[in-house]
């Protein structure tokens, strides 16, 4: 009986018929290619430089979403030169590795209250595609501005809001520096993003080891509803984009965060920066863990091309829209769209 009670939803031996996937969902052969090509770019070499903040813009256009961003990969010294001004600018893996871990202990905890106060959990057995189950538990919760809803957060474990403050902070720093160069490399003024990224969402799922990934889904296709999403997806695989009509897995490398376009962006620039369909497979080994935290315009904000991308030649693309608008008519969060939308708008 004991067992029986313990035993978690992912401790078994065939996979059960609920996570099937149809066949035009299923990964299929899950030896698709991983991208070395995927561009990888050392922030601390950034600092301005007109060449290396139209090299994020390419990176951006050519991959659509992905960009690596990295502190400092250890082995890899030799042949990407590491300064100390990188670590000292970037986020201390200590800071990466204790979120990993709280998350890590919140998703091991044997009973998790669902939609308590602001964040939403979500169980593998919850969010179902026409009627079958992802493969993967989530959590959910606004963090910006982080005072005003650290209240929101799980209290259990008990380190939970001091240790996920201290990486949201650092994200934070990171999302706008990263906005800047990409609002400079776009050819926008200074500070275009601030006031406009000012709603932040963390979004953190695990991935438990599964007994045929051919068939499941951690995540399906889909393109972040963001401005840009950093995800942070420690040492493990399993995040693959669509890239020529095919997907093709975006490598994990130590320390390094990626950086997805989302779709705001890509309606703010017209079109000139792309965000790309992306989903997450499984695996039969290995539990992964990511954290994404997507940097969203608040509700209200009106989301259109920016003013200076358009002109005769390249007429606007796209109406304007609130970015609530967008939100709800796209259904951007799924089921779990207007309790986020509402959270995000209580957090104050
Ligand atoms: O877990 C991952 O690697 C991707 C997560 C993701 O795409 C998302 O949360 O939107
Ligand atoms: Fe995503």
């Amino acid at each position: 009986m004991k067992e029986l009670k313990d035993s978690k939803w992912f401790d078994v031996e065939y996979l059960p018929k609920e996570y099937i996937f149809s066949k035009e969902y299923r990964p299929g052969n899950l030896d698709s290619p991983v991208c070395d090509s995927i561009p990888v770019i050392d922030l601390s070499k950034v600092n301005g430089h007109v060449n290396s903040v139209e090299a994020i813009v390419k990176a951006s256009k050519e991959f659509g979403t992905y960009l690596n961003l990295f502190d400092s990969i250890p082995g890899y010294s030799d042949s990407i030169p590491v300064t100390k001004q990188v670590i000292n600018h970037g986020i201390p893996e200590k800071k990466v590795n204790d979120a990993m871990n709280v998350l890590k202990e919140f998703f091991n905890m044997s009973s998790k209250e669902t939609h308590t106060k602001g964040w939403i959990y979500t169980n593998s057995t919850d969010y179902a595609k026409d009627g079958v189950h992802l493969w993967r538990e989530n959590l959910k919760h606004p963090c910006h501005p982080i005072e005003d809803c650290i209240h929101l957060w799980p209290d259990n474990p008990t380190r939970y809001q001091e240790v996920i403050s201290a990486y949201l902070v650092e994200i934070q720093k990171l999302s706008l520096r990263i906005l800047e160069l990409i609002s400079e490399g776009l050819g926008l003024k200074s500070g275009y993003f601030k006031d406009m990224s000012e709603v932040q969402l963390l979004s953190s799922n695990i991935y438990p080891p599964c007994p045929d990934p051919s068939l499941t889904l951690g995540i399906l296709p889909h393109q972040d509803p963001s401005l840009i999403t950093l995800l942070y997806q420690g040492q493990s695989n399993g995040l693959q984009v669509m890239k020529d009509g095919q997907w093709i897995n975006v490598g994990a490398i130590p320390n390094a965060f990626v950086v997805n376009i989302g779709n705001q962006l890509e309606i703010i620039s017209n079109e000139k920066l792309k965000s790309v369909k992306h989903r997450v497979v499984n695996s039969t080994n290995e539990t992964r863990l990511s954290i994404a935290t997507f940097v969203n315009p608040s509700p209200d904000t009106i989301i259109e091309p920016a003013k200076v991308l358009v002109n005769e030649m390249e007429p606007s693309r796209y109406t304007p829209k609130q970015y609530k608008e967008y939100v709800q008519y796209n259904n951007a969060f799924g089921e779990y769209t207007v309790a986020i939308q509402n959270a995000l708008r209580s957090k104050n």
